[in-house]
């Protein structure tokens, strides 16, 4: 069940975030719960009047020889975080393999055709978000198509979240995504490193949020998400942690279902408008829900399945998890 809207200025909608998301352990249950509600706000009710596609169609751009799960991973957490079509733009050679892992995904052949920019343009009219680099690979032929998509996205202000190659290519060409409002950056570790050095000429100096906070702010205030033991999110104004609990399981593939995921909520944050968001920043509150989700999902199947967890075992956890945190 969607709850109504709470009532805060912008001031205290950063006062509940800095309280909820702080750099010490302790959080009260309220203040995590204050949170949790503001997110809350951007999930759009479910009712019987909507038509197939109102809740999110979402593109992944990636999947190429060596990397079939990533983007798989990323699109089918779209939907099971309540995104109606959830497509795939990957090789021609991975599609098959793609569509062999779900029926319900739609696959798209086009990444490494000369007309792939034109291609994925086409249904760029009837995307509300894309995710770019889950198994993008790095093949210069591959990335320069990702860089006209990019760049036809941004002519089309459609929302992006960009993680794993679609961030070595960002490391590359910062200029890609420089000022753009509407990205959300989702690096790991080593994806973090790899941005600083190129943007600001060193490895991510400083504490965790001041590096985070000093690359959005570089970047133009694009938001960026740095996974880790904590989530550290920043949109070049306020720093956010996510200290939500997740597991010390960590097999490959958490980060695509994270970017999946965020795809969505990207979408709903900006749809929601001001009046929901009260102030905050949509993108930061979408980041927020999927870091929460993700962690909710690692906590939930590492109970059930301990050592042997798998991000399948996760992206089974996503409805529940959703339930647990957003609509309990
Ligand atoms: N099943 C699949 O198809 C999967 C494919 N993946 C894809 O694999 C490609 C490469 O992604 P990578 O994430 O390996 O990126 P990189 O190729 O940049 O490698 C990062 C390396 O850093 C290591 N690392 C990660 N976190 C670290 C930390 N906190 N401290 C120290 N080292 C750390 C990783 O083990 C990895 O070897 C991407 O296209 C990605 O989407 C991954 O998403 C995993 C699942
Ligand atoms: N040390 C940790 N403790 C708890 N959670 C973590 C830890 N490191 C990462 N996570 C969580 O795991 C999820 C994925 O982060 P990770 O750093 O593994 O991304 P990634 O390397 O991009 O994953 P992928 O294998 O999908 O590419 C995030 O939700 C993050 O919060
Ligand atoms: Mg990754």
């Amino acid at each position: 069940m969607a709850v109504g809207p709470v009532r805060v200025a912008a001031g205290a909608c950063r006062r509940v975030l800095q309280r909820a998301f702080s750099l010490h352990k302790a959080h009260s249950i309220k203040d995590m719960e204050n949170t949790l509600q503001l997110v809350r706000n951007i999930i759009p009710p479910q009712t019987s009047k909507k038509h197939k596609g109102q809740d999110g169609r979402i593109g992944v751009i990636g999947g190429c020889q060596e990397y079939t799960g990533a983007p798989y991973f990323a699109a089918i957490s779209a939907l099971k975080v309540g995104a109606d079509l959830s497509h795939v733009f990957c090789t021609r050679e991975a599609a098959p393999v793609i569509k062999s892992y779900s029926p319900e995904l739609i696959v798209h052949p086009v990444l490494d055709s000369p007309g792939a920019v034109h291609d994925v343009e086409e249904w760029l009219p009837r995307l509300h978000a894309l995710v770019v680099g889950p198994g993008l690979g790095r093949d210069d032929t591959l990335l320069e198509n990702v860089k006209g998509i990019l760049e036809a996205a941004k002519a089309r202000d459609i929302p992006v979240v960009i993680d794993a190659d679609g961030l070595w290519l960002i490391a590359r060409h910062p200029a890609l995504i420089q000022g753009y409002r509407k990205a959300v950056l989702t690096p790991n570790h080593v994806e973090f490193s790899r941005l600083s050095e190129a943007v600001l000429r060193e490895p991510g100096n400083g504490s965790d949020r001041e590096a985070v906070w000093r690359l959005s702010q570089a970047l133009g205030n694009v938001t960026v998400v740095r996974k880790g033991e904590r989530d550290v999110l920043s949109d070049g104004e306020q720093v956010l942690e996510c200290a939500q609990e997740g597991s010390s399981r960590r097999c490959g593939g958490q980060g695509d279902l994270l970017s999946g995921a965020l795809g969505v909520l990207v979408h709903w944050a900006l749809l929601a408008g001001p009046e929901k968001t009260n102030g905050c920043s949509p993108l930061l509150l979408a980041a927020v829900g999927a870091c929460s989700l993700t962690r909710q999902c690692s906590h939930q199947a590492f109970q059930k399945h301990g050592r042997s967890t798998t991000t399948t075992d996760m992206i089974a956890e996503v409805g529940p998890a959703f339930h647990r945190l957003f609509e309990a």
